[in-house]
């Protein structure tokens, strides 16, 4: 009997050894498959060394680029499907496809219960087919991003600001360069702002960030950007051939705007409008003769359906010519700001630092106020909007952006994979990039970015990365420098039930 029961506890036990290996081997091999491209990552000692492997993986990549050269068309149209390959690879990454956190609440960001009396009730929803692209855009927005990954309203968007007729232009009020706030027959509004200077032109040296010029490439490159990053904060931005008599002067109700159009020397259709920046006739808006570049925002709900509030960023610049703020010259400003509400709590401060991260790589230094919908309070993402200062220069890369990672120290644990996801060559930044923006219709006019702005952005990559990884030397605890958004047990526990 005694012999029978040790028998039998023996193959339990064995039983039991068998079930505990295999599930062991199921989980290494789910968290191989879910991080394989990073999955040195994971364990917090090796992420110095992955790193540093795939940054002298993607340098050695562009110089083997730069060597090849591409001479022939056909050597292009190779680079551009392996391109679009790539881009296709990095959204289907599951990194692109983290599950957002549990909402507190369902309701649609709209407020469009203000007077209940006067109006029926609305049974609104983002996925209603009848609904305008723009509607379902507003309807998209949630408490973690402006629209979702793989959206499949977004083209529909995009198209039609391309596309649809412009039944009346009229200058935006506030801010300090012209643009123009555009409306279709289907009530969607988008935000215009013209070319001003050509994509290989360089900023002039000489110009405060505060007077530089706005570049409608810019804005259209920033949403490219923000999305290849996985942010999604960025309102979807196109750009269009918009005709200056057809599609500005004849149909504007906007009586100061229209005195300011005139035929140029050569013929060309022009205007420049009322403004507190280069709205003059030496800095007149010209088509060549009549269509000129734009970028084309989708405007968000308005302010009455979806208030929102502004916040002044604590790395504000000084906006003066002589006096420094205080960020460049207090070596603890970064503690006080991190005992500071909103600051304090939650995801506002590595949301903040997402944002230069975005700044640096695009070199935008005029990121003086961010904005969030007030619906979400503070846990909520920061609208990246107001992004025409960026892509300025290529050929020099501003450390003062990344002034909030460098002095702070915190980063996004999904924020770290994705940017190490885009320095390795299958997924190389620029190449993304480039691929991203030859979908936009501009493009057959010329590439939205020239190269050395996208090189620039594989440079600059190396920075932040290098950044982190001296922040990480730096702190004892990778907890310190880590904000881990990404809950590997819970993620591993919905995959085993799948
Ligand atoms: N897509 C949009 N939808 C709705 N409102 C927008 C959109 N883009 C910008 N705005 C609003 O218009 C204001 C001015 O736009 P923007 O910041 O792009 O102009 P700007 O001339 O660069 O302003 P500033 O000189 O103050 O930086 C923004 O602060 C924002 O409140
Ligand atoms: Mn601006």
């Amino acid at each position: 009997m005694r012999v029978c029961a040790r028998r039998r506890s023996r193959t339990l036990r064995l039983w039991l050894l068998i079930v505990f290996l295999s599930l062991h081997l199921l989980v290494v091999s789910l968290v191989l498959s879910i991080y394989h491209t990073s999955c040195e990552l994971h364990s917090y000692p090796g992420i110095q060394t992955s790193i540093s492997f795939s940054v002298q993986n993607a340098s050695a990549s562009t110089s083997t680029m730069t060597a090849a050269g591409s001479d022939t068309q056909e050597v292009e149209m190779d680079g551009t499907a392996d391109d679009l390959a790539k881009l296709e690879a990095l959204y289907s990454h599951p990194l692109y496809n983290l599950p957002t956190p549990p909402l507190p609440d369902v309701n649609p960001i709209l407020r469009l219960s203000a007077n209940e009396d006067d109006y029926d009730p609305i049974l609104w929803n983002a996925s209603a087919e009848t609904h305008p692209p723009w509607l379902r855009f507003h309807l998209g927005i949630s408490r973690w991003q402006m629209y979702q990954h793989k959206d499949p309203n977004l083209s529909a968007l995009t198209q039609q600001m391309a596309s649809h007729r412009i039944v009346s232009a009229v200058q935006k009020s506030g801010g300090t360069q012209l643009k123009l706030v555009m409306s279709f027959p289907n009530y969607g509004q988008t935000l215009f702002k013209p070319m001003k200077q050509e994509r290989h032109e360089e900023t002039n040296v000489n110009l405060y960030y505060f007077s530089d010029f706005e570049r409608h490439n810019a804005e259209i490159a920033a949403f490219h950007l923000d999305k290849i990053l996985g942010f999604r904060r960025v309102p979807p931005v196109v750009g269009r051939l918009v005709n200056v008599i057809k599609e500005i002067k004849d149909i504007t109700t906007d009586h100061k705007l229209v005195t300011t159009f005139f035929t140029s020397p050569v013929g060309n259709a022009c205007f420049y409008g009322q403004c507190s920046y280069y709205c003059s006739t030496e800095h007149a808006i010209c088509g060549r003769p009549l269509k000129i570049e734009g970028s084309m925002a989708a405007m968000l709900p308005d302010l009455s359906l979806a208030p929102r509030r502004s916040w002044r960023s604590p790395w504000r610049r000084s906006y003066s010519r002589s006096k420094l703020a205080q960020w460049e010259t207090d070596s603890n400003y970064c503690d006080s700001i991190k005992k500071t509400p909103p600051y304090d709590r939650g995801t506002r401060l590595v949301d903040l630092i997402d944002m230069s991260i975005l700044d640096f790589l695009m070199s935008n230094m005029d990121r003086h106020h961010y904005e969030t919908f007030e619906k979400f309070g503070n846990d909520t993402f920061l609208i990246h909007f107001d992004n025409g200062r960026a892509f300025g220069r290529h050929s020099n890369d501003e450390p003062s952006i990344l002034a909030p990672l460098v002095q702070c120290c915190r980063v996004r644990r999904s924020t770290l994979l994705r940017l190490h996801l885009l320095s390795l060559q299958s997924y190389r930044m620029s190449d993304v990039m480039r691929a991203s923006l030859s979908q936009d219709p501009l493009a057959v006019v010329a590439p939205l970015l020239t190269e050395q702005h996208l090189s620039a952005l594989d440079r600059r990559l190396e920075t932040v990365i290098q950044t982190i990884q001296d922040c990480l030397q730096q702190h004892q605890h990778h907890s310190d420098v880590i904000h881990d958004d990404i809950d590997f047990t819970r993620h591993l526990k919905n995959s085993a039930r799948i």
